[in-house]
């Protein structure tokens, strides 16, 4: 059996970038650009009024404060005419300058009366109030470097700049592949011996939070056929395949025979850790399959820790997991041998590890804010003890 830092090294010793792709914009947020962007345009495209005011030539108000109203420019008017040296023109925020005009005042330093206008702003300068053409940005300059992160921001950015695809590392198509007999639909009426099925949740909403929304869910019953005829169907589309449950060694336990069925080269099976010790990571080509020991909170812990960083390898992600070391609130005890991951709550600068650690639970998970690892040879941690915490 492996250790925590071993089965770490080895997922991002295999996983490779997936191809650059080119992704419309609302496809591409939380991944990051595989190439630069150039502005095609010069930003704002022509010079804009940065206030609801009027606009005139500088030069009118040489010898005079008041200026005759010649016409009115609303934002989306093409703004084409000459206003006419020595008159004035009603102008709103963001509307473009008709062409022979360089300034703008605010329309609470103007009193009007008679279709003119009286500047009264002592202080105006030539260009006031105006958003001069390219001064976002000039055609052809580097708007976003390679490798920036797609965050809102940087979207919305690009959209400004009138780009509206991009090249990037492309988000994983995700099968996810939820085995077993014992599974109803939460809602429907309990039949004896069955359990409400809960991993497709989990995964499907922390895969949701990373940016990840092509997921192709599977329920498979508990035989070799279905599991490998599942399999290698989603091993034909998926870029990454997630399975939960039917990795131990049950009689009804057919993951890892179908894994061999599928010609999936096995990285590791077993880690020393609790929960999920049966963690089971291969690659068919270069696509990752990960066996998720069923049980509800192992199924979850070993994504945060295995497969969050997998998919942000994909995706050329690096800052997908937060890290903290804090001390501990409360001692914590275990026997050496296995990392621990327990449900905690970072909070007020201390780690509190909660009770309710077995793995076939989840109500500590569905309260916890982090998984506090507890190193594999510690057996005593006495209360202000510094450990690590991941964060979700
Ligand atoms: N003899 C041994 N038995 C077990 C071992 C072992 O080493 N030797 N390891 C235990 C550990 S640790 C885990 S974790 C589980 C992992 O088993 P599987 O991956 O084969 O998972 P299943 O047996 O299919 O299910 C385990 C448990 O979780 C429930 N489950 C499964 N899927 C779902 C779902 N989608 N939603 C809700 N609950 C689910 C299932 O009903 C079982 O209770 O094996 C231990 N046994
Ligand atoms: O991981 Mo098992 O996850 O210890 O129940």
């Amino acid at each position: 059996m492996i250790s925590v830092s071993e089965a770490r090294e080895l997922v991002q010793q295999h996983i490779k970038l997936l191809t650059p792709r080119l992704s419309a914009l609302q496809e591409a947020a939380a991944c990051i650009l595989a190439a630069d962007v150039v502005a095609p345009y010069d930003i704002p495209m022509w010079a804009q009024s940065a206030v609801d005011g009027y606009a005139f030539a500088f030069e009118s108000l040489h010898n005079q404060s008041e200026l005759p109203i010649s016409q009115v420019v609303a934002a989306g008017d093409g703004a084409t005419e000459i206003v006419g040296s020595g008159t004035a023109v009603r102008i709103f925020t963001g509307a473009a300058l008709p062409p022979d005009v360089d300034t703008v005042v605010m329309q609470e330093q103007t009193t009007t009366s008679a279709g003119k206008v009286q500047v009264n702003d002592s202080s105006l300068s030539p260009g006031a109030n105006v958003r001069p053409i390219g001064s976002e940005i000039g055609k052809g300059a580097l708007a976003l470097p390679a490798g920036t992160p797609l965050t809102p921001a940087a979207l919305g950015y690009l959209a400004m700049l009138g780009v509206a695809e991009v090249l990037v590392y492309p988000k994983p198509l995700v099968a996810l592949l939820v085995t077993g007999k014992e599974l109803q639909a939460p809602g429907t009426e309990p039949v004896r011996g069955k359990v409400f099925e809960a991993n497709s949740f989990t995964i499907i909403a922390a895969l949701e939070q990373m940016g990840v929304k092509d997921v192709h869910l599977f329920k498979v019953d508990d035989s070799l056929e279905a599991t490998t005829a599942v399999m290698s169907q989603a091993l034909q589309n998926a870029d990454l395949v997630l399975l939960t449950g039917g990795i131990s060694v049950g009689d009804y336990d057919y993951v890892l025979p179908a894994t061999v069925a599928c010609g999936v080269r096995q990285v590791f099976h077993k880690v020393k850790q609790k929960p999920g010790k049966p963690l089971y990571f291969g690659m068919a080509g270069d696509k990752p399959v990960f066996g998720l020991p069923g049980n509800p909170a192992s199924v979850l812990s070993c994504f945060y820790q295995y497969v969050v960083p997998a998919i942000g390898k994909l995706m050329q992600r690096s800052n997908l997991s937060r890290k903290v070391q804090l001390p501990l609130s409360a001692p914590v005890q275990k026997k050496p041998g296995l990392t621990h991951f327990l449900k905690g709550r970072v909070e007020n600068g201390t780690i509190t590890p909660l009770q309710a650690q077995e793995s076939y639970r989840l109500s500590s998970f569905a309260l916890a804010n982090c998984l506090v690892e507890i190193p594999e040879e510690a057996a005593v941690l006495e209360a202000g003890s510094p450990v690590e915490a991941w964060l979700f």
